[in-house]
């Protein structure tokens, strides 16, 4: 595209040093870096910017770049600056540090979103509405859709504006759009009935990330399905006033984060609402008794550096002398971004990690990495400081339980969250609710134990506990931890969660006193071991999840077998920023 201006719109200003460093918020393109030798950033003010989430009450700007022949088909090589300190040299170091295929993807959106600028600078944009925003600018060529592209109801690259109604469970903005009326009457004819609903007016879905509800966005469509689309954020035109600006400079790229657009309380409001929706939709309660027991998200006001383990992974080096993407897939692609630091991540963390890369390339240097394979790494930030070893040893005190593990294994990663959850579930598990509560458990079963932490937590509560784990080497940790705390009435079984009732100790718990607390991975609990928990039937059940659907999903179950009712859920943000949530489940025995 030789008629590429050399003008692009950079809205976000950021202090860096002395200086302002300033980058496209959208494609992270860095103009430079005012007061830089022999550079100057030349500023001027735009109204709007198409290229960011942030126009109203923020300023946008755009600065020079130099411009490049036919960038799309160039590989990195030919982008090099032709001087030391122009602007493109800040744009290939970005650019080098991204493969290739993102590269393709960076400039081929810069080459829109600078022909829309570009267009609308020179007032030859029309004012926006469906019709007239809905085509690329007439006579710019959109890039060819992807092998298959289903090309119904909007073509590649069709822009749209559409209004957030809502927020899916996996973070992502439902926007609603009207479709042309000759089109619908033209695929009503082609739909199934079950589909018809779909393409009535206004009632096509386009899923946009990085929305919030209520806010009015032009999006630009990528994907079509048979009853939704999915499509790219271009721009905010009314804005939400729970948006902020997000901390991380990746936050619309990397996949880690989903919401840190969106301020914490609302996030949290939000979170509730997903576990409504999931209790509704999924575990069958009706709505009004689901809003009635879900209560307010808890959380602390650490939102930022609280992770005490990060995970990044590397790509196989294959022939490459050096690693420069260590860090987290992107969104909506399965591709990696590189992630040089991570503002949920600790503090401590954040200074181990510039180390950590360094020396992933110094073992690929040394021929100690395979080069046909990727890895993940571990940063587990506990008392001893950051360790990279899963065998490696490590403490942390959760109240006044001190809990010694593997610092690869599994244990909750939000050090400042996790007193107030584990209050919660030992009270519950002990005290039942509120004016019902009687306070009287004695006995406590703790299911998918882990090395201990509601167990042995609880244990001064209770007469008896027991875990189960089907980790053993956590089962380890456990007992360990128990010597470790001098807990005596905790014991600790290796193997899969439903073996507890299967005859032993666990059948001779006295039901009306007995609380069994559940915390099982993502994919919630087996068919078989709720069929058993039925089967035993204690008196209270606590059920702790980061998978909110699935235990939605078990919730069904547990109340349909008529023996419980569902007495509250909290939600817990043990994951600021990010989709996920921990929500904890409390049922009573109905006899
Ligand atoms: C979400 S973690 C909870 C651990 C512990 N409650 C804690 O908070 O530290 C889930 C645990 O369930 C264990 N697990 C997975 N499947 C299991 C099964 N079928 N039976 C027992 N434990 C299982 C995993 O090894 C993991 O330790």
């Amino acid at each position: 595209m030789n008629a590429l201006r050399n003008t692009i719109p950079m809205e976000r200003q950021e202090k860096v040093g002395g200086g302002r460093k300033v980058q496209c918020r959208s494609c992270l393109w860095e103009v430079g870096r005012e007061g830089e030798e022999g550079y100057r950033i030349e500023l001027e003010k735009v109204e709007t910017c198409v290229l960011g989430e942030f126009h109203e009450g923020v300023e946008g700007f755009k600065g020079r770049i130099v411009p490049y022949e036919n960038p799309s088909s160039a590989p990195p090589t030919p982008l090099k600056p032709e001087s030391k300190s122009t602007p493109a040299l800040h744009a290939a170091k970005d650019i080098k540090q991204t493969p290739t295929l993102s590269l393709k993807q960076r400039v081929e959106m810069l080459e829109n979103f600078i022909v829309v600028q570009n267009k609308r600078l020179e007032g030859l944009e029309k004012k926006s509405t469906l019709q007239d925003t809905s085509t690329f600018p007439a006579g710019e060529p959109t890039p060819p859709p992807p092998k298959k592209f289903i090309p119904k109801p909007f073509p590649y690259h069709h822009i749209l504006e559409a209004r957030c109604e809502a927020l899916t469970n996996l973070g992502v903005g439902v926007c609603r759009v009207s479709l042309p009326d000759d089109y619908v009457s033209e695929s009503l004819q082609n739909v199934e009935e079950a589909d018809e609903e779909s393409y009535t007016k206004g009632k096509w879905v386009v899923f946009v990330p990085s929305v919030i509800p209520g806010e009015l966005v032009k999006c630009r469509v990528y994907r079509n399905y048979k009853g939704h689309s999915e499509a790219d954020l271009l721009e905010v035109i009314e804005r939400s006033e729970n948006r902020v600006e997000p901390k991380c400079r990746i936050a619309g790229e990397c996949g880690g984060c989903q919401y840190q657009h969106v301020d914490v309380g609302y996030q949290r409001v939000w979170k509730r609402q997903h576990v409504v929706e999931l209790l509704t939709k999924i575990g069958g309660i009706d709505s009004s008794t689901a809003e009635a027991t879900v209560k307010d998200t808890v959380g602390t006001d650490e939102v930022f550096h609280y992770r005490s383990k990060l995970t990044p992974h590397y790509d196989a080096p294959r022939d490459r002398s050096e690693i420069d993407v260590i860090g987290f897939q992107r969104k909506q692609i399965r591709q990696l971004i590189d992630v040089p630091e991570c503002v949920i991540a600790t503090k401590e963390i954040n200074e181990a990690l510039p180390g950590v890369r360094e020396r992933v390339n110094q073992r690929l240097e040394m021929g100690e990495l395979k080069k046909k394979k990727g890895a993940t790494l571990l940063l587990r930030h506990a008392d001893e400081g950051v360790v990279f070893d899963h065998n490696q040893y490590v403490t942390t005190t959760v109240k006044d339980i001190k809990f010694r593990f593997k610092a690869g294994n599994f244990f909750q990663n939000n050090p400042y969250m996790l007193p107030s959850m584990v209050n919660y579930v030992v009270g519950q598990a002990k005290g039942g609710i509120g004016e019902n509560g009687d306070g009287d458990m004695t006995h406590l079963v703790d299911c998918y134990c882990g090395s201990g932490l509601f167990c042995l937590s609880a244990s001064k509560d209770f007469e008896v506990c027991v875990g189960i784990e089907v980790n053993d080497k956590a089962v380890e940790e456990a007992r360990e931890n128990a010597a470790l705390n001098g807990v005596e009435n905790c014991e600790f079984v290796a193997a899969s969660a439903e073996q507890i009732f299967y005859g032993g100790q666990v059948q001779t718990y006295p039901k009306d006193k007995t609380c069994v607390v559940i915390d099982p991975p993502r994919k919630g609990a087996s068919e078989e071991f709720l069929e058993q928990l039925l089967k035993f039937g204690p008196k209270r059940i606590v059920y702790m999840s980061c998978g909110p659907d699935t235990q939605a999903r078990d919730t069904k179950i547990l109340l349909a077998s008529g023996a419980y009712e569902l007495r509250e859920v909290v939600p817990f943000d043990l994951f600021p920023q990010t989709r996920h949530i921990e929500s904890c489940a409390v049922f009573e025995r109905v006899n």
